[in-house]
């Protein structure tokens, strides 16, 4: 646990090339500079292409920086870092599995004894709205119910870092803003640092402590916005307040600016 003012995430002067299969070097990252505080909720918004999944890529240690450094809790990223959990926007869910194997999967994994293992699995379900679909197969349920799973599976253990990429952009308004309230909720009894990455910037808003433009590829970031709307937020009431509207306009006028051709 980061009981410093170490921040839970640092991106220092990084970027980050690729090498295309024809040998062509690919920039997705430039001078990228970025902290995230221990309980922190960040959002990313960006032109396709920017480097927004590159960058989380770098903070799960599975796409180490062309030059710069990555750091967790002031430690530089070697490699898959067990305090970090993921949602992204396919489910990770295991299709063979049921609920409840599905989000018992990482304690189990973790070594946790079996019946705690699933006691707490259970706990999660419920808190998650899945009660009573425990043996239901990740086929039987909508695409708002597997997105619960997801949460469930990544929040039963406890990460003090979450990293999430355009996890609801496949789901309907009306769902995606149920999520939007379901993640709020269970981020604030957990307490972990979130980077979320997504195209609408709305849902950047209406989540997020801090927002994060970054230009066109390679990507840098271009401004930063605080976020003051006060918490506990419920989405519908937030995304019609004066202040909400506002700083989607300009935040949209800046990204604007970005993707012109
Ligand atoms: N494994 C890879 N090999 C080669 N190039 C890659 C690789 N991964 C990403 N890139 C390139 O790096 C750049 C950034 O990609 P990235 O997926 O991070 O962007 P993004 O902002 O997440 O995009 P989108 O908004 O479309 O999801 C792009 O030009 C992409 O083609």
């Amino acid at each position: 646990m980061n009981t410093s003012n170490v921040p839970a995430i640092e991106l220092d002067n990084v970027t980050r090339r690729f090498v295309s299969p024809e040998g062509r070097i690919i920039p997705a990252l430039r001078d990228f500079n970025m902290q995230v505080q221990p309980g922190e909720f960040c959002a990313i918004v960006g032109p396709t292409g920017c480097g927004k999944s590159t960058t989380l890529g770098m903070i799960t240690g599975l796409a180490p920086p062309t030059a710069g450094e990555v750091r967790i809790d002031g430690t530089p990223v070697h490699g898959i870092d067990p305090r970090i959990g993921f949602v992204f926007q396919s489910d990770a869910v295991f299709p063979w599995q049921n609920v409840l194997d599905n989000v018992a999967a990482g304690p189990l994994f973790r070594g946790i004894d079996k019946a705690v293992a699933y006691d707490s699995a259970r706990e999660w379900v419920r808190r998650v709205g899945l009660s009573g679909f425990e043996s239901h197969y990740p086929h039987q349920l909508s695409g708002g119910m597997r997105k619960r799973v997801a949460l469930a599976q990544t929040f039963i253990n406890n990460p003090s870092i979450i990293l999430m990429d355009e996890p609801f952009s496949a789901l309907d308004v009306q769902t995606r803003a149920l999520m939007q309230n379901e993640l709020l909720d269970l981020w604030s009894s957990n307490g972990a640092a979130v980077v979320f990455v997504t195209h609408d910037i709305d849902e950047a808003i209406v989540l997020a402590d801090r927002v994060f433009v970054l230009t066109k590829g390679p990507g840098t970031v271009k401004s930063t916005y605080t976020i003051d709307l006060p918490r506990p937020r419920v989405v519908e009431e937030v995304r019609y307040t004066p202040e909400f509207l506002d700083l989607s306009r300009r935040i949209w006028r800046d990204l604007a600016s970005e993707v012109q051709i």
